[in-house]
């Protein structure tokens, strides 16, 4: 056993050598005598030629022991290798299967339940899922789609390691939770989310820093749940992080430099690669100062360079354009544009321009789910409000006889009218110069007539000019994530405090459209009265109440949803008032 430790040998070796040379008598050890025990020796166990073998022996041994431990030991991202991958072939052929695992070695996150799948309840995405779906039971590799995401599921443990095989669990977190979803190529997919959606969550699986907890993902053809598959996914991606990896101490062109010959670019090619790629994103004056000194834009921009080196064939941009200026921006996206060409790319921003400007196809991804699929347009009219109208007037070439004030007051009222007989609809923005309306879904058959009468009118009201228009992509974003908020505070049961402008104070559901008030019946109003309770989003994404409508009398056809549970009540204490959530789905009926 001493003998498997170098140190020991070593030592052993040393103190041979001193015996043999420290008396003035002594012959020393030389080579030939190497394998002989010193004359005077009685317990000669080792000679130092054995010292010399066991010294190899060891090393070779120690050797392959760092290398397995270093494949089955989780590294950073917490991925490792089976105990016994050795024994797999394609580990030594670099073909065929060879997966990689998740977690420590006592599997504290390997048994993690998987989240309950639940089928999305919109149509596009229920679409998009069965297409993937369908092409994953077939087996087919579609050649159009540069990646198919199979299920992804992604749980993080809430785990505190204690020692190497001891562990404590707190509740798993489910970040993405059953992605079913194909990235074409030649077009940008953007991935659009509120804060802690799972949108880098997603792309750390796709390129494999992440480990996947179940689902699968193949990138062109190979799996990400594959170490094979994973090294020849490197070959083809090029990323540009969320956050910029960057050494301070190197220039930009020395990090294009480094990340090229990384990349195993041709070295003759390597100047030129550089050259163009700092062009591009316009840091060529820049290319010798170093990254440590670039402001923030720059350097998303040498990150975003990074990203293109060696031709990859697809680009995954995690929200490349923060920090930079309005015409950096520009022009970043106008270098997307044409990196589309012959490539797919995934995009994350918060920039609804941005992803409006960019994208071929967008994901809106709430709480793990994708929640939205589909074009900019699809998306506005499917999930906007509708159409905003602006009506803007002119203040020179209308009823001269009257005083500017009451001309304006006369136009605006009529159109007004207009708009609310034929539409039914008040405006939503109202100044001396424009009426702003927005028109729902259900009324957009009306339009083309409603429309045609404007124009030939236009002279009698003053108008000078009618624009109309899509909804906003960020009033879809925001409408999107209100909803799955709405959905998770339903679900989990939150309470919060409903303060009426009469000082009735009573507790609602998180999220409740409608709510009856407590003990509000009365000889006139029998079934009591209720509330519209508005709501919007804070910082964090949280719902919070921002006002509600006056009260109002239940009609009689109105019903009672199911009642929430009870969850913040304490045995012992008295036990809030708690209000009936209406079902809205009656307004619609009598709109
Ligand atoms: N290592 C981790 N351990 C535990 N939870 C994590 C970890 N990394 C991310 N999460 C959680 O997973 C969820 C998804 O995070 P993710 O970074 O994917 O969100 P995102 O959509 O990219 O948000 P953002 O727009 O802020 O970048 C978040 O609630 C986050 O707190």
């Amino acid at each position: 056993m001493w003998s498997f430790f170098p140190p020991n040998l070593l030592a052993q070796a040393l103190n041979m050598f001193k015996d043999a040379s420290s008396q003035p008598e002594g012959v020393g050890i030389s080579w030939d005598r190497r394998a002989d025990c010193p004359p005077d020796s009685s317990d000669c166990v080792m000679t130092i030629d054995g010292i010399y073998k066991w010294l190899a022996s060891t090393f070779i041994l120690w050797f392959v022991l760092a290398i397995y431990f270093d494949n089955i030991i989780p590294n950073a991202s917490g991925l490792r290798k089976p105990l016994f991958y050795f024994l797999n072939p394609s580990y030594w052929t670099g073909k065929g299967e060879n997966k990689v695992k998740e977690g420590n070695i006592c599997r504290c996150i390997g048994l993690e339940p998987l989240p309950e799948l639940i089928t999305p309840d919109d149509e596009d995405v229920l679409e998009e899922e069965n297409l993937v779906k369908q092409q994953a039971r077939e087996g087919i590799d579609d050649p159009n789609a540069a990646v198919q995401i199979h299920g992804l599921v992604k749980t993080y443990p809430k785990t505190i390691k204690i020692g190497c095989c001891r562990c404590k669990q707190t509740p798993p977190y489910h970040a993405i939770n059953g992605l079913w979803v194909n990235f074409r190529k030649d077009q940008l997919f953007c991935l659009l989310g509120p804060n802690g959606a799972g949108k880098t969550t997603t792309i750390n699986c796709l390129i494999g820093i992440s480990p996947v907890t179940g689902g699968d993902a193949t990138i062109y053809g190979h799996s990400v749940r594959n170490s094979v598959g994973m090294s020849n996914i490197r070959k083809l991606i090029g990323v540009c992080p969320q956050f910029d990896i960057l050494w301070d101490a190197l220039s930009g062109q020395e990090h294009l430099y480094l990340f090229a010959s990384i990349k195993g670019q041709p070295p003759n090619y390597i100047e030129s690669i550089a050259y163009k790629l700092l062009d591009e994103v316009r840091l060529t004056e820049s290319a010798n100062g170093r990254a440590g000194s670039y402001s923030g834009g720059m350097k998303r921009r040498l990150s975003f360079a990074i990203a293109l080196i060696g031709d990859p064939k697809l680009v995954i941009l995690d929200e490349p354009t923060t920090g930079m200026d309005p015409i950096s921006r520009r022009h970043v996206w106008d270098i997307i544009k044409d990196a589309k060409r012959g490539r797919a790319i995934v995009l994350t921003t918060h920039s609804m321009e941005e992803a409006d400007v960019l994208s071929d196809r967008i994901g809106i991804m709430a709480k793990g789910r994708l929640r939205c699929i589909g074009t900019s347009i699809r998306l506005k009219s499917r999930f906007g409000t509708g159409f905003i109208a602006n009506v803007s007037f002119s203040r020179s070439d209308v009823g001269q006889a009257l005083p500017v004030e009451d001309t304006i007051t006369e136009t605006h009222e009529a159109v007004k009218q207009f708009f609310k007989y034929n539409l039914k609809i008040e405006p939503k923005v109202e100044n001396e110069a424009f009426l702003t309306f927005v028109i729902p879904h259900d009324r957009e058959s009306l339009l083309t007539k409603i429309f045609k009468d404007l124009e030939e009118r236009k002279r009698e009201f003053g108008i000078t000019d009618i624009q109309i228009g899509l909804t906003t992509l960020n009033e879809v974003f925001l409408n999107i994530a209100k909803k799955a908020e709405l959905e998770s505070a339903t679900a989990e049961g939150r309470l919060t405090t409903l303060t009426l402008t009469s000082g009735t104070s009573f507790q609602i559901l998180i999220g409740a459209q409608l709510v009856r008030i407590p003990e509000s019946e009365s000889v006139e109003n029998p079934t009591g009265l209720m509330v519209e309770v508005y709501w919007d989003q804070d910082d964090a994404g949280n719902l919070r109440i921002s006002g509600h409508s006056n009260e109002m009398p239940i009609p009689p056809g109105a019903q009672a949803m199911a009642s929430s549970s009870n969850s913040n009540t304490n045995s012992g204490q008295t036990r809030p008032i708690q209000a009936i959530v209406i079902d809205p789905s009656f307004l619609n009926r009598h709109d």
